[in-house]
């Protein structure tokens, strides 16, 4: 159920406090500022430096996914415990990054961006014992004899690329799954709203296993520079025509992508 608003005196709700009242085409970027940004945005280059940063980032995901300690369902379920503690914790800090962003607040912002995550979080702690359980299948004549059963297995480290118009949730949702899942993950928040993405790449490592969990800030040069690297799966959030850059240079791994277009 959505909050509303209290009648009188009491307790702030959580996107009243520090915000100045609703103004029509709230939640809407002005579309200069995000031209702008757009325009500004650097071309693609190629960096020693930067290149070894990346590879830096995702081999240290790596080892960290291969030392074995994604994986246990207490781990999995300690870490989303983690996260669902740092939203609440810092809900008022994420709603000013909105602000700052996109002037994006009130039920608005609290609904899509703080509720849609926590809900996320706690259908999946709720769900993950039974999720992550073998299920049993049919048995047929050749595995008659045999204990038969689908086990569910991380695939590795999976990057996930969020976009600007739901910057906070675009980038929590799926790593959400991925931690659920016992994956590390390195999150690329969208570089045009960059108050959100200073501030996953500032909370996360606070709140989570440090090198499972990797944030890398940037614009293009530095995703063009992460999609070199091998991972195991990319879930991408976008328009379609990076969304095509993003499966060209996951093909050249062959690694599976998930485009939310
Ligand atoms: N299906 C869904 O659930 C959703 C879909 N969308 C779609 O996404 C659109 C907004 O996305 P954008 O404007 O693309 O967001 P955006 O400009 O923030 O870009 C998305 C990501 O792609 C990266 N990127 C940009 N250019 C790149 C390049 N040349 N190479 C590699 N990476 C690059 C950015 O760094 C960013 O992290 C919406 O209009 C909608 O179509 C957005 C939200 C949800
Ligand atoms: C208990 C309240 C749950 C509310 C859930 C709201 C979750 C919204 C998450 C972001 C949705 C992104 C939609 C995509 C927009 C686009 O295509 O641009």
């Amino acid at each position: 159920m959505m909050p509303s608003k209290s009648p009188g005196p009491g307790p702030a709700l959580p996107w009243e406090e520090g915000s100045p009242p609703a103004m029509a085409g709230e939640g809407l970027v002005p579309a200069c500022s995000r031209h702008r940004r757009l325009v500004e945005r650097e071309a693609p280059l190629k960096c020693p430096a930067a290149m070894e940063k990346m590879q830096q980032v995702v081999g240290r995901a790596r080892a960290a996914f291969r030392s074995g300690r994604s994986r246990p369902l207490e781990f999995r379920i300690q870490q989303l415990k983690a996260l669902q503690r740092m939203v609440q914790e810092k809900e008022k800090e994420i709603m000013r990054t909105l602000k700052a962003d996109l002037n994006k607040s009130g039920p608005n912002a609290f609904t899509q961006e703080i509720l849609g995550v926590l809900g996320a979080l706690a259908l999946t702690i709720e769900k993950l014992p039974s999720w992550a359980d073998p299920h049993h299948v049919k048995k047929d004549l050749l595995t008659l004899r045999d204990e038969a059963y689908i086990s569910y297995e991380p695939l590795g480290v999976v990057l996930v690329i969020g976009a600007w118009n739901y910057p906070f949730a675009l980038v929590m949702q799926p790593l959400i799954g991925a931690i659920a899942a016992g994956n590390a993950v390195v999150v690329k928040p969208s570089e045009v709203s960059e108050n959100t993405a200073r501030l996953v790449a500032e909370l996360l490592p606070l709140y989570l296993d440090k090198d499972l969990y990797a944030v890398v800030t940037g614009g293009v040069p530095e995703t063009t520079e992460l999609l070199t690297q091998r991972f195991d799966h990319i879930f991408y959030t976008g328009n379609s025509n990076v969304g095509r850059i993003v499966m060209a240079a996951a093909a050249k791994h062959l690694t599976p992508v998930t485009l939310e277009l």
